[in-house]
């Protein structure tokens, strides 16, 4: 009322004057202050609008009848946002914050380089004056934190190879990256459960652990070595630990770096909350001894000129050393939050300073297909739980199965090809067990034999020389028994 009284009564010099005194007067008595986060802030996109913006999408308490949906290219979900004057109310640590989208239409533009956008729109943050300080300097970091986490969890997992050996590309980048779209989660992973929840909370603590590795002082990352027979689920253990946490992964190829200074630089261009993966580490690198270096790549120039020197860290081969600073050296803290898997099928063959904890902190054994890990099976690929099987075929298919030792890759195999006549699936795998469990028992009992047969001839031989021996002792102590008395 008071502004239309003030446009009709005076001129545009004396209304500006008055509104803002009139505003100075406002926000003096007002126990409330108010910041404006405009879209555009002079030319440049304001980074802290995009990120209000997504984090506002993210709460439940939207309330309102029109909301804006955006889905960002690369990404596989929806977010909304508030509509032109949509009001929203948050809480921050106790303390109650508005929200106000606003939409205004821009003033006819002047000439400029970079045209801006017909509307100007913004958000109003209005919070009471005495909150001011605590809002200023935690709310806004935990804003910006919440919005990178919704962005990187609505865009696509991406998964980077160095397949490209040492080059690097235009952008000096040396990593390749392709969307990460693996179906695994741990929900389709069969393995024990005790196993399971161990792993996942473990990989939960990790991720929420930021003030605990600052507190003890550690590097923010972790190490787990998988290791087992093929086909028991390393590699979709590790698809699935990308899924759960929203990680990227880094596929990493040894056999493709020449050098330890590479493999440093590799490491360099990863980013946090990524997985770093090392898959089949036994057969990519020599891991007896730290101190003899092995060279991985046998093609390189060097090689083949022969002019390539090896020795520890000598900057041209990669080394055990060079592997080991690259998990738990100064370096590997360059960048935070970050897991490093390693995956095996022979464990005996790493080095022990591999092993140890701060380079492979979690040891997880993927076994051969267990009858808990049998139930999950069913459940995900023929939709049966263990309410509709007999009790007859439980027992039957419980007491076989680690006789069997059957991988769960062997397992879904058969049930794959029979997924259409579940019963069948299941009395077919029943049988396929059996058959494997008795196969295991001729070999094994073929082997103790063997076994046998070879400690009997040892026996015979071990007599044979000491009769041997004691016969030609007798014959000494009869013939010549004095001659050593002589000597
Ligand atoms: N524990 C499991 N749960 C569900 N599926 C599994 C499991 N183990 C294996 N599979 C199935 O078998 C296939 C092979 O599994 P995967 O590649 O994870 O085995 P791996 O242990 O990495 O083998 P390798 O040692 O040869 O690399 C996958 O396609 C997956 O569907
Ligand atoms: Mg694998």
């Amino acid at each position: 009322f008071c502004q239309t009284l003030l446009h009709t009564v005076f001129p545009p010099e004396l209304r500006f004057a008055s509104i803002k005194l009139f505003n100075k007067i406002f926000n003096w008595f007002s126990s409330y202050c108010y910041f404006d986060i405009t879209e555009i802030d002079g030319v440049n996109t304001n980074e802290l609008y995009n990120a209000v913006q997504l984090y506002l999408s993210s709460s439940a308490r939207i309330t309102g009848t029109r909301l804006s949906l955006t889905r960002a290219l690369n990404s596989s979900s929806f977010t909304f946002g508030l509509s032109n004057n949509d009001c929203i109310i948050d809480n921050f640590n106790g303390v109650t914050a508005w929200w106000e989208h606003f939409v205004t239409q821009r003033q006819s533009q002047t000439f400029s380089w970079r045209p801006l956008p017909d509307e100007k729109r913004g958000f109003t943050l209005k919070i009471e004056k005495k909150n001011k300080t605590l809002i200023l300097t935690s709310y806004l970091d935990y804003i910006m934190d919440k919005a990178n986490e919704i962005r990187r969890r609505n865009q696509d997992r991406l998964l980077y190879t160095n397949s490209r050996g040492g080059s690097l590309d235009s952008r000096g980048h040396p990593w390749e990256s392709v969307p990460f779209k693996h179906p695994s989660t741990f929900d389709t992973l069969a393995m024990d459960p005790v196993k399971k929840s161990e792993v996942m909370a473990d990989l939960k603590d990790f991720a929420d652990g930021k003030m605990f590795y600052q507190k003890t002082g550690r590097a923010w990352k972790r190490g787990y070595l998988l290791y087992g027979p093929p086909g028991t689920g390393k590699s979709s253990m590790i698809a699935a630990m990308a899924n759960y946490l929203g990680y990227d992964i880094y596929d990493l190829e040894l056999t493709e770096v020449n050098t330890n200074s590479e493999l440093r630089k590799l490491l360099m261009k990863t980013t946090s909350k990524s997985i770093i993966v090392i898959e089949d580490i036994d057969c990519s690198i020599n891991l007896t001894n730290r101190k003899k270096s092995t060279r991985t790549h046998y093609d390189s120039p060097e090689m083949r000129n022969g002019s390539g020197s090896i020795g520890e860290d000598g900057g041209n081969s990669i080394t055990l050393s060079g592997l080991l600073n690259f998990t738990d050296g100064l370096w590997s803290c360059c960048g935070s939050e970050r897991i490093f898997v390693f995956t095996t099928n022979h464990i005996e063959k790493l080095d022990p300073a591999l092993l140890r904890c701060g380079r492979m902190d979690m040891h997880i054994f993927m076994s051969y297909c267990s009858y808990p890990a049998l139930l999950i099976l069913f459940k995900n690929y023929l939709g049966l739980e263990k309410d509709d099987l007999e009790e007859g075929l439980l027992k039957e298919l419980e007491d076989v199965i680690d006789k069997a030792q059957m991988t769960p890759a062997d397992i879904s195999e058969v049930l794959i090809k029979n997924r259409r006549e579940k019963q069948k699936a299941v009395s077919e795998l029943l049988v396929a067990l059996k058959n494997r469990a008795e196969k295991n028992q001729i070999v094994g009992l073929r082997e103790k034999n063997s076994v046998n047969v070879e400690e009997e001839e040892q026996e015979k031989r071990a007599l044979e020389t000491t009769t041997e021996e004691g016969c030609e002792l007798l014959e000494k102590c009869s013939n010549g028994g004095d001659e050593e008395k002589i000597n």
